[in-house]
Order: structure tokens, then C-alpha cells, then sequence
């Protein structure tokens, strides 16, 4: 796809430089002219626009003016001033106030053209350097398949699908990396150049949703001091992310679902709609079908949205792919803190494994983080397990064994203990029992009743 022609707007009272200017920058650019500043702040309101050329003596509201409220406004479009004479003392003010550049109108026809490329070239630089900013803080986020037949099925699904316009549907529990897949599909798409814009529904005040999604117009409710663009015209040639879209308010699913039919929409308070370019894809880890029969979200929109559905598992129902996915993390961590842990002991990896996860890949990441911060060994071991961890796999372990959870909770505590003292003894199981005070016999028991395995063939091998 062809990238959008950049949108200037032109401000100047006098027809015929309207017409100079429109006739030298109409190859290359999509030129819209009006004869005043007022006229100017209402188009800017109506239409997208990248760049301005304001001439500096305007009827009505003046074209410094009109410059500080574009400033003030729409801090991305950038402004070259015009003027009929050369005045310093007007040139200093215009660019203080934030304009590109100020020119006067006996300019050379290429000259212009040069300057308006050189203001459209530092916009794009100025947003490549956010998308590499955002690109930098989400350079962690290598994304990691696994092996599993589940993942691989929606990775290849992605593929089929990233460069198609349709909107994709992510479901799968919290933490399972649907805004992950959501960026993927984004980067894999020919809308990779453009941004990618995420909102999390559940997290926006529900009195902002609106504003947020759509924008508003200044003064069009109390604290809508100056006008905001909505993530509809931010994600313009991009990809707009919308999670949990199952907390959608009713009025406002109908509003959406018209933004996706007619790639339109209307600021609050605004009084027209606006086109907008941007491929959607939405996530949710609600049953949305069931928000249907409940009559809290609209059948029409479900369909629409429900085009290409992608489900992500959730890790319990992939343990397949937890060995991989520790590795990327530790690696990424152990770089991080400078440490020179390079693996977790298979013992440790066992209670993981027996782990159920319910907080998902986000949880594995963040325990991965937190073992590697503990660790001053090559390899992870069991004793750098967090209790509730321990205590959730052993539980999994001894549910059918009939003992109650106050004494898994016990055991549980009484092996951690026992594996930061033996840690701690490197092992020699006799010192540790006369630190620990206990006689070698107990402490032999105990380490076989709590199945401290590895310390058992530690010991045969000794
Ligand atoms: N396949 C993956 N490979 C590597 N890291 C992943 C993967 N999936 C998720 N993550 C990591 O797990 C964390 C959670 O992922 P993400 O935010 O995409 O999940 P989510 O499903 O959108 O969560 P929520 O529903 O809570 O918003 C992120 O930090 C992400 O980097």
C-alpha cells in the first residue's frame, strides 16, 4: 500500500498566493487552502493535517495567534510562517512560538518546496523516534512460539492473515500475550510503518472511554481544556489494539461498530465526522458469545469484530513450551542484572512444571525476573523458588493423597526451609543438621519424606 499523501493546510487571505502556493505544493501533497485563521482552527478540527503555511498578517485572529493555538492544540503539525516583509522582530516571535520556519512570499519556487520536505522529514523523524522509543522499551519482547501444535496453529494462522485488512478477534486468559500477538500481527502487516496504538478498555476511567477512543473538542465538557485526538486518529494508517473489548459500554459498541463500518467517526462535542485509515484488532478474555445471549454486548458487533478469530492457550495447556520460554526469560534477565545464571536445575524445573499458572506467561516472565534477581549461581535451584510457588505444585502433587491443605502448607514451608539451610551448608547434609540443630537421622527422613530427590542423588553420588 502506498503511503497516504501528507495533508497542508494553507492560511492566507490573499487568493492569488493561495493559488501560488496550492499550484507548487499540489504535486506532492494533498493542499487544503482557507482565507482565515478562525476558518483554519475549524479545518484542523474537521480534517487530519500534517503540515501549515500561515501567512503572519491575517484578518480577525492574527497568524502568530493562530500559530500558538495549533501549538497549544495539535502540538504535531508542523508551521511555517509567512510574511509579506521581512520582519526579525516577527520572525524571533513566530519561532519561539513553536513554527518550523518563516519565510517571506519572495520566495523561490524549489526553495519553498525544499523547506516544506525538510518540515515533513523532521515529522517523520520526530515519529520514527517515538516508534523506536516504544520499539526500545518493547525490545524484551522477543516473541516466543514454542512447539506447541496450539501456538504454532495461531502463529501460521497470523501469517495467513497479518497483511489482510480484516480484524482479528485474541482470546485467551489474562497474561497468555494477546497484546503481544496483536503487535505481531501489526509488524507482519503493510501497516507496519505506521503506529500501532493499544488501549486497555478495562483500565481507562469509564467516563474517559469515550474522549479516549474518539477525542473531543475543546470546551465540549468540563477539563476538555484543548482539544484531544482520539486513538481512532492516532492509530491513522496503522493498527488500533483494543483490549477487553468485552467492557464496552452499549452506546458506545453502537459508535464503534459505525467507526468500523464507515471508517468514520465524530470527536465529542464535535459537530462533523472524520475519516479515519486503521486496521483493527480486538481481545477480550470474557466469553463474548455469552455477553450476547446476557443482551451486554451487541450481536451486530460481535459478528463484525469475530472476522478472524485467534485463541491463545493458556500456558497449563502448553507446558510443552515452558522450558523455551524460561530460557528466553532467564537469558533476557541474567543480561540485565549482570548475572551468570544460565539455567534452572531440573528439579526446580519439575515444581514448575507442576505449576498451574494462573497469571500465565505474564507470571512466568515476572517469576523468571524475580529467580534470577535471587540467584548468584550458574543454575536456578529449587531454594530459589518463591514459597507460594512451591506450595502450589505440591499441592497439585498431593491433591489425591488426602492431606489437608494445612499440612501441605507445612510441608511446604519445611522443604523451603530445609533447601535454603542445605544451600546454604553446600550440601554436606551433616553440618546442615547440627546447624539446624536436628539429629542426622531426622534430617535424613524429613529430606526423603519431602521428596528433596535431587539431594537424594546428590547424596548417592557423593
Ligand atoms: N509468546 C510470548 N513470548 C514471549 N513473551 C510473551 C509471550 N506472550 C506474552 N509474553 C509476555 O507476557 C506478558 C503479558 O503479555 P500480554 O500483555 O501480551 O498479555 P495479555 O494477554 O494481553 O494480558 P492481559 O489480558 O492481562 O492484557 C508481556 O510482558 C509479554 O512480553
Amino acid at each position: 500500500m502506498a503511503p497516504a499523501l501528507k495533508t497542508i493546510l494553507i492560511v492566507d487571505d490573499d487568493e492569488g498566493m493561495r493559488d501560488t502556493l496550492m499550484a507548487i505544493l499540489k504535486r506532492d501533497y494533498r493542499v487544503l487552502s482557507v482565507s482565515s485563521a478562525e476558518d483554519g482552527l475549524s479545518r484542523l478540527r474537521q480534517t487530519r493535517v500534517d503540515l501549515m503555511l500561515l501567512d503572519v498578517r491575517l484578518p480577525g485572529i492574527g497568524g502568530l495567534e493562530l500559530l500558538r493555538q495549533v501549538r497549544e492544540q495539535r502540538d504535531e503539525v508542523e508551521v511555517i510562517m509567512i510574511s509579506a516583509i521581512t520582519d526579525v522582530e516577527t520572525a524571533v516571535q513566530a519561532m519561539k512560538l513553536g513554527a518550523y520556519h518563516y519565510i517571506t512570499k519572495e520566495f523561490d519556487y524549489d526553495a519553498l518546496r525544499a523547506l516544506v520536505r525538510n518540515a515533513s522529514e523532521r515529522q517523520d523523524l520526530r515519529n520514527r523516534v517515538e516508534s523506536l522509543t516504544a520499539q526500545v522499551q518493547a525490545q524484551d519482547e522477543e516473541f516466543v512460539t514454542g512447539t506447541s501444535a496450539t501456538m504454532k496453529a495461531v502463529v501460521s494462522l497470523v501469517q495467513k492473515v497479518a497483511r489482510l485488512d480484516s480484524t482479528v478477534l485474541i482470546t485467551g486468559e489474562s497474561g497468555t500475550g494477546k497484546e503481544m500477538l496483536a503487535r505481531r500481527i501489526h509488524a507482519e502487516s503493510d501497516r507496519r510503518k505506521g503506529p500501532f496504538i493499544a488501549v486497555n478498555l478495562a483500565a481507562v476511567p469509564s467516563e474517559l472511554v469515550e474522549s479516549t477512543l474518539f477525542g473531543h473538542e475543546r470546551g465540549s465538557f468540563t477539563g476538555a481544556v484543548r482539544q484531544q485526538l482520539g486513538k481512532f486518529e492516532l492509530a491513522n494508517s496503522g493498527t488500533l489494539f483494543l483490549d477487553e473489548i468485552g467492557d464496552l459500554r452499549l452506546e458506545l459498541q453502537a459508535k464503534l461498530l459505525r467507526a468500523i463500518q464507515e471508517d468514520e467517526i465524530e470527536r465529542v462535542g464535535g459537530r462533523h465526522p472524520i475519516q479515519v485509515d486503521f486496521r483493527l484488532v480486538v481481545a477480550t478474555n470474557a466469553d463474548l458469545s455469552e455477553a450476547v445471549r446476557q443482551g451486554r454486548f451487541r450481536e451486530d458487533l460481535f459478528y463484525r469484530i469475530n472476522v478472524i478469530p485467534a485463541r491463545l492457550p493458556a500456558l497449563r495447556d502448553r507446558k510443552e513450551d515452558l522450558g523455551q520460554l524460561l530460557d528466553v526469560f532467564i537469558r533476557r534477565y541474567a543480561l540485565r542484572f549482570r548475572k551468570v545464571v544460565r539455567g534452572i536445575e531440573p528439579s526446580a524445573f519439575a515444581v514448575l512444571e507442576r505449576y498451574a499458572w494462573p497469571g500465565n506467561i505474564r507470571e512466568l516472565q515476572n517469576l523468571a525476573e524475580r529467580m534470577v534477581a535471587v540467584c548468584d549461581k550458574a543454575e536456578i535451584t529449587e531454594a530459589d523458588l518463591p514459597l507460594e510457588v512451591q506450595l502450589a505444585a505440591l499441592e497439585a502433587l498431593t491433591a489425591d493423597q488426602g492431606e489437608s491443605v494445612l499440612d501441605q502448607a507445612v510441608a511446604a514451608f519445611e522443604r523451603s526451609y530445609l533447601l535454603k539451610a542445605l544451600e546454604k551448608g553446600e550440601w554436606n547434609i551433616a553440618a546442615t543438621a547440627r546447624q539446624l540443630r536436628l539429629p542426622l537421622s531426622t534430617l535424613k527422613h524429613r529430606m526423603g519424606r519431602l521428596r528433596l530427590t535431587d539431594v537424594t542423588r546428590r547424596l548417592r553420588d557423593a
